[in-house]
């Protein structure tokens, strides 16, 4: 059986708002995902679902306010301080904004060579080749042509490539890319998640991938990985791109999917998209029960309203959590 790279274990968060802080929201409500070593994992769902929390949760830059994280096995709430410094590398994050997480002022190569410095201890003609290295496993080619050129000199998906080739410095088995498409042009969208493809496919790091675009989350797991879909912080329909996205049973994953935009005109003026009651991301509380999606749903009952629905499985590939609809 596969090792379990990572793994979030009854994971909520609550953030409390107002002037007083006296008004509690949850943000994540239970979350249970595992991801074994060397697989995918797309994370999908509107703005505002809880995606970015559960990403930096995962990748340990913010706490849950209960449950736990496990990476390779290690709950982070009982690591210390050696082992975790250990881990710390192997887990690495892509911020969504390319622009601001690099520095402006350092070369490219620089950029790469000082995280090599610090993580592998690299210096002279090693550490030259190993940049060259990583910039050409990230398609910045030819890569000593970038050596002497700053951020600025490139389009965002370059800014991307190289965000990514930065955390590799540090040799990691997970990589966790929070929207990493979101701010860069459409036509260089494809190339960024082939690139991630092939890192998990040639160098086996387990990739997590948050994205609100169902294509995109469709191109990146039709051969191997699951999709989660996030709604109001919990995870409402879980399974392979085959199962997800091909035959939906979630009424929020129906909406996703047929809302998502099509190229081809007659595709588009023919297919019927179905309005949702609401269209306001719900309000839940701490001692909130019911199904996050009761709101806006057009097929709700009474149990929807008081009771929340746990993720059951439909089929090996498939898991599924409302109470109308189960296959
Ligand atoms: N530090 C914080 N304090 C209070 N509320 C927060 C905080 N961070 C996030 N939230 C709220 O938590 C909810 C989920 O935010 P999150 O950024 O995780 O969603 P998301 O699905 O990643 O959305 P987006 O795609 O817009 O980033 C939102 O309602 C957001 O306003």
């Amino acid at each position: 059986m596969s090792e379990i790279a990572i793994k979030a274990q009854n994971v909520s968060k609550i953030y409390s708002q107002g002037l007083f802080k006296k008004r509690y929201k949850l943000v994540l409500d239970n979350i249970n995902l595992e991801v074994k070593k060397g697989d995918r994992l797309v994370i999908i769902g509107e703005s505002g679902m809880g995606k970015t929390t559960l990403a930096r949760i995962l990748a340990n830059l913010d706490a849950p306010s209960s449950g736990d994280v496990y990476w390779f096995g290690t709950s982070l709430k009982d690591v210390n301080r050696s082992e975790y410094k250990h881990l710390r590398k192997k887990v690495q994050y892509v911020h969504q904004d390319p622009y601001a997480s690099l520095h402006p002022s350092k070369t490219i190569f620089k950029i790469i060579a000082d995280p090599l410095k610090k993580c592998q201890g690299l210096t002279g003609r090693k550490l030259e080749e190993k940049v060259y290295e990583l910039l050409e496993m990230v398609g910045l080619m030819p890569p000593d042509y970038f050596f002497n050129k700053y951020p600025h000199h490139l389009s965002g998906g370059g800014r991307q490539r190289l965000a990514i080739a930065r955390a590799l410095t540090a040799q990691p088995e997970i990589l966790i890319a929070d929207e990493p498409i979101s701010m860069i042009d459409m036509s260089l969208r494809a190339a960024i998640i082939k690139l991630l493809k092939d890192l998990n496919d040639k160098h086996n790091i387990t990739v997590i991938l948050i994205l609100h675009d169902i294509g995109a989350a469709r191109y990146f797991t039709y051969e191997k990985g699951e999709i989660a879909v996030i709604y109001g912080g919990r995870i409402v329909e879980k399974g392979t791109s085959e199962e997800v996205i091909t035959r939906p049973i979630h009424p929020y994953t129906k909406v996703l999917i047929s809302s998502s935009p099509i190229a081809d005109p007659e595709l588009a003026r023919n297919r019927e998209i179905e309005q949702l009651r609401s269209h306001d991301p719900p309000i839940r509380g701490p001692e909130t029960k019911n199904c996050p999606f009761s709101h806006a749903c057009n097929y709700f009952v009474d149990k929807c309203l008081s009771i929340t629905p746990e993720l059951e499985k439909v089929n090996a590939d498939h898991y599924i959590a409302c109470h109308v609809f189960k296959d």
